[in-house]
């Protein structure tokens, strides 16, 4: 049956209330914008999927004011170590256990409900943000003032419409709204089965360590992660003439898990095969319509970075969307979302494909023709984290395209939570700056060297005296001098205003 009241009006209506839906959903509230939240299923899918999130996305849960939350839910990792099939380390991908320029550590384990119900409840704390579950989209219509959003509640079978000034697809691989763009997909070539299992301990396994082990075992790769609490992931090829359903029975996978743990030690909460796919879309917008998340890039698991870039896609396309939405920007800023986005993601997903080539054979020989590794010594790995693609960012300035650190304050504040969501200006204190009150107008923020310590340091280390960082903390433009200050700040006006948002505490 159709109900036949006057649509519902919103900013934005999000598909999907996973992570990343949530995230933006989250963003969207700090910003004002009136979001709708639209999940198929009742409650949080309570087993886990991703178990790994970094600094970057540490910070975007501290801009939402949930990091505190998140906190005790999840556990440090030390990192990831690839073993030889005789045990042999081969490669050696350590994590620092200090904290980053991002002013958090550079790795997180956690379990994946947990997470989400965190940032299910931060939803509360925003009475313009509406998460309706059981409520299945199956049509979307755009014209030139909206989209006409049409779903079933999965309840009662009744159908219903609301309007949106635009649609967010975070409905994962599969995802509808990406069907409504009409969105091809680039193959980046990595297609392999792998069996996920994850067990929960039946009493201490200290023995297992808390490292990340890659089993490069060329008859049978095998990925350990250790998870919060009890819980322990295995991760395990599926040989080509191996059937997926016979793979994932109970005395196959025990067989399969044999050694390294047994019935007795351990319970088995899941297995499954899934095929971990290398894909990108090839539209992530069209007119009002937008995905993010897994709709628009699928990555191999071996970097851990899968939700890591639909938290990036959030961070990047929130502020993004409220400008737009309060029309102090063009709607063709969100053009610059995937351009920003799409070289970043690929960046990640063609060196998660590379690893498991690595994990795939032998990783000193792969070390060797890289040309990092001695004989007999386990190679270093570093992970740098791209630029961002083309887009906003004056790409001819140093520091253009790449985060900017978080500093620690003077009243021992971290700078993060004294900007909020918001452009800031970081500069000498020294410089001249004329147009201060234009820039709080503008909704630009304005850190000295004198207000934050280390600033002064990193922007001489840069050559500039003053960067301009957008809300999602990568910078937007630097100047070495006051001439080219006073051409960043001319070249961001009309600057793309959004409101000075408050935190609220975590419900
Ligand atoms: O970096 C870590 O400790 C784990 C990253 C990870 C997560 C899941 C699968 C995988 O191959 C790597």
């Amino acid at each position: 049956m159709q109900d036949k009241s006057t649509p519902e009006e919103y900013d934005v209506v999000i598909v999907g209330r996973g992570p990343v839906g949530a995230t933006l959903a989250n963003l969207l509230g700090l910003c004002g914008v009136r979001t709708l939240v639209l999940e198929r299923e009742a409650r949080t899918y309570h087993l886990p999927r991703a178990v790994h999130f970094d600094d970057e996305c540490m910070r975007v849960f501290q801009t939402i004011g949930l990091a505190d939350a998140i906190l005790p839910h999840v556990i440090l990792s030390p990192g990831m170590l690839f073993l030889d099939a005789a045990g042999r380390m081969l490669l050696d991908w350590s994590r620092p256990q200090t904290l980053t320029p991002m002013g958090w550590h550079l790795s997180y384990r956690f379990h994946q409900p947990d997470l989400e119900d965190v940032l299910i409840g931060g939803l509360a704390r925003w009475p313009h943000v509406t998460l309706r579950n059981r409520c299945e989209v199956f049509a979307l219509d755009q014209d030139e003032h909206g989209v006409r959003v049409r779903c079933e509640n999965l309840s009662n079978g009744r159908l219903s419409e609301v309007r949106a000034g635009y649609v967010i697809g975070c409905d994962g691989a599969r995802s509808l709204v990406r069907r409504f763009i009409g969105s091809g997909m680039d193959d980046l070539g990595f297609h392999e089965r792998w069996l996920v299992t994850d067990v929960l301990l039946k009493r201490a396994r200290d023995d297992l360590g808390d490292y990340s082990l890659q089993h490069c075992d060329p008859r049978r790769p095998a990925t350990y992660v250790r998870g919060t609490g009890t819980r322990r992931r295995w991760e395990i090829t599926v040989l080509p003439d191996e059937d997926s359903q016979d793979v994932a029975q109970p005395a196959k996978v025990w067989e399969l898990l044999s050694r390294w743990i047994t019935p007795d030690e351990a319970e088995i909460e899941r297995a499954a095969v899934y095929t971990f796919h290398s894909v990108i879309a090839q539209q992530w917008r069209n007119g009002r319509l937008l995905l993010a998340g897994d709709s628009a890039h699928q990555t191999p698991p071996f970097l851990g970075q899968g939700m890591c870039a639909g938290i990036r896609d959030a961070a990047n396309l929130a502020w993004k969307l409220a400008s737009v939405i309060r029309n102090s920007a063009a709607p063709d800023l969100l053009d610059t979302y995937q351009s920003e986005r799409l070289p970043h993601v690929r960046e990640f997903i063609e060196l998660a494909i590379r690893l498991g080539g690595v994990i795939n054979t032998k990783a000193i020989e792969a070390g060797l023709a890289a040309g990092e590794a001695r004989e007999n010594a386990p190679v270093k790995l570093e992970v740098k984290k791209p630029l961002l693609g083309p887009g906003l960012a004056f790409g001819d300035l140093p520091l253009a395209g790449h985060l900017a650190p978080q500093f620690t304050l003077t009243d021992d504040s971290r700078s993060d939570d004294r900007t909020g969501y918001s452009h800031v200006l970081l500069i000498e204190a020294a410089a001249a700056l004329s147009s201060r009150l234009a820039l709080s107008q503008a909704g630009i923020k304005v850190l000295t060297s004198d207000d934050a310590n280390g600033l002064g340091p990193w922007l001489r280390e840069h050559g500039v005296i003053a960067a301009l960082v957008r809300p999602d903390r990568y910078v937007r433009g630097s100047a070495r001098n006051e001439a080219e200050l006073d051409r960043l700040l001319a070249a961001i006006a009309p600057p793309t205003q959004i409101p000075s948002a408050h935190v609220p505490s975590a419900a």
